[in-house]
């Protein structure tokens, strides 16, 4: 396929506002596309790099290169040129890549580097593009927009999932099924201000613990077994502890969904820093286990033996859960009926937090599981505020801060795919954070005025902050009250940061 193809349908796309005519100009598209265009065009229309990070800076893209009179690229030539780009480093990296940039630019028209800059600095995201994507690729294939979606959720990977369909056809879904040692997305929470809120919102629930510990998914086949993280990384090899607690229960196979967390002799747990420090480190894991052990806390389960569970209500997952796992292997809950339980509900969450714990995630008990989606049936209740936010641009510090990225310019995805800058902060970082901050933002930089260095949306910060306030300064209307950076969020990718619209529902009060 032509660069210029995908690039004239991409501003198609975000040109209109109708999701029907997005659905069949994307359908086009795909019927027009091979399956091995699938790898590039899909990341491209949502306006990623599947190299990920390229490292080129706007000292390269701001040069003018002259552009070609005709479109001739293909998608796959501008994927092999960026791989290649992405392979240089070592010493004459930086005019190597302006060379590589300069070819490929110089290859384009002037409409295809448009669109080529826009995806080297992460300007064209298109956030919600992926469902659009799903019901296109049922239009061109002729499977129904149903199994595309519940592939795509139990696959993880959109990519994949068109590959097979434009490949092979409808027939290539029934791959997609859940099995066990193939990780799938975690479902996910949203937030309810209150227990009381949450109970009532849901009815018949369960109320449990919030570990603030990693998400792991536990496979066990046999005596194989495989721990994957919420993004799907496998980690088993640096939780020996969780691969022993998982062949010791009864069951030998199933999908167990939990959370590793690191207690403390008197049995508190540690700070996530400490769980999640033990988790990221590869090095000497036998070590590392002795000085800061963790052990999985299980809250649900996907499969067992040869039965997929995920359709059922959670109060059947549960016994399940409970008939696999003995109980201090499980999160610790109470179950509310409806708001007569409202009362015991609280006194639950208020012992959760004594003993040290994050807050509760109520969880409807007629609920199925919702595999990568953030389900209106689990709500957590924290008393603290936290958003997850992308960092935009950062300014140059001051003083003891001199030399490094400091003061964080803070967004919240809007309805466009784009962000709203919400405010600006620089509490909460301690010298390590400042360090890596900003080692990470100078590789994503793409602008510097020598004051303020803007970076592409990449990077994911959870912030603490106290309430909103209105201000006409910045583009939503509102900014936050007392923001600070708790910690960086690598997990997370910039789709799945909070959102100005689910921001001002929350915050009822200081809606423009
Ligand atoms: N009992 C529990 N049930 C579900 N998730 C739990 C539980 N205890 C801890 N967790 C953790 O809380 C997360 C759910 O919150 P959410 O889906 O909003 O993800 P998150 O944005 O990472 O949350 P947060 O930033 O508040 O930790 C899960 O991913 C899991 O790691």
């Amino acid at each position: 396929m032509l660069l210029s193809r995908l690039a004239e349908v991409s501003g198609e796309v975000a040109a209109t506002a109708a999701r029907s005519r997005k659905v069949a100009l994307l359908a086009e598209l795909f019927r027009e596309a091979e399956a091995e265009d699938v790898p590039v065009v899909i990341p491209y229309l949502a306006g990623r790099l599947p190299q990920g990070r390229l490292g080129v800076g706007w000292k390269v893209l701001g040069r003018h290169v002259p552009a070609a009179p005709e479109a001739t690229l293909t998608v796959r030539e501008v994927d092999a040129a960026l791989t290649e780009l992405g392979r240089v480093s070592g010493p004459g990296s930086q005019a190597e890549r302006a060379r590589l940039v300069g070819a490929l630019l110089g290859a384009a028209t002037e409409a295809e580097q448009r669109f080529l800059l826009g995806l080297l600095s992460g300007e064209v995201r298109q956030g919600a593009l992926d469902a659009v994507a799903v019901e296109g690729l049922a239009r061109a294939t002729g499977a129904a927009a149903g199994d595309v979606r519940r592939a795509v959720m139990l696959s993880g990977s959109l990519q994949a999932v068109a590959e097979a369909l434009l490949g092979e056809g409808p027939d290539a879904l029934d791959r997609f099924r859940l099995t066990v040692g193939r990780p799938v997305l975690p479902m996910l929470a949203h937030s309810a201000s209150s227990v009381a809120e949450a109970v009532q919102k849901l009815g018949a629930c369960a109320v449990e613990e919030k570990l603030d510990g990693i998400r792991v998914q536990v496979h066990r086949d046999g005596d194989t077994v495989r721990v994957h993280t919420r993004t799907l990384d496998d980690i088993t090899a640096r939780l020996p502890e969780v691969t022993a607690a998982a062949l010791e229960l009864s069951g030998d196979r199933f999908i167990l969904d939990g959370e590793v967390i690191s207690f403390d002799a008197a049995g508190r747990p540690r700070s996530f820093q400490e769980t999640a420090g033990r988790v990221g480190s590869r090095a000497d894991v036998a070590r590392a286990a002795e000085q800061v052990p963790v052990s999985p806390v299980f809250f649900d389960v996907l499969a067992a033996d040869d039965r997929e569970l995920l359709d059922l209500p959670f109060a059947e997952r549960h016994a399940h859960l409970a008939r696999l796992v003995p109980e201090p292997m499980r999160v610790r809950r109470t179950l509310a009926e409806g708001p007569g339980d409202i009362p015991a509900a609280q006194r639950f969450l208020a012992d959760t937090l004594a003993r040290g714990h994050e807050g509760v995630v109520v969880k409807s008990l007629a609920a199925p599981y919702s595999a990568g989606r953030r389900g209106a049936a689990w709500l957590k209740v924290k008393p603290v505020h936290t958003l997850d936010l992308v960092v935009l641009a950062a300014e140059w510090g001051h003083g003891r801060r001199t030399g490094r990225l400091s003061n964080l310019h803070l967004g919240a995805r809007t309805a466009d795919g784009g962000f709203a800058m919400l405010g600006k902060t620089f509490k909460g970082l301690t010298d390590a954070l400042l360090a890596w901050q900003t080692e990470r933002l100078l590789r994503l930089a793409v602008e510097d005025d020598g004051w303020t260095v803007r970076v592409r949306p990449e990077l994911v910060v959870e912030i603490a902050y106290d309430g909103l306030q209105r201000s006409s300064r910045y583009p939503a209307g509102v900014t936050l009250r007392f923001a600070r950076v708790l910690r960086y969020r690598e997990d997370k990718s910039p789709a799945e940061a909070d959102t100005v619209e689910a921001l001002l529902a929350a915050h009822p009060e200081v809606t423009p």
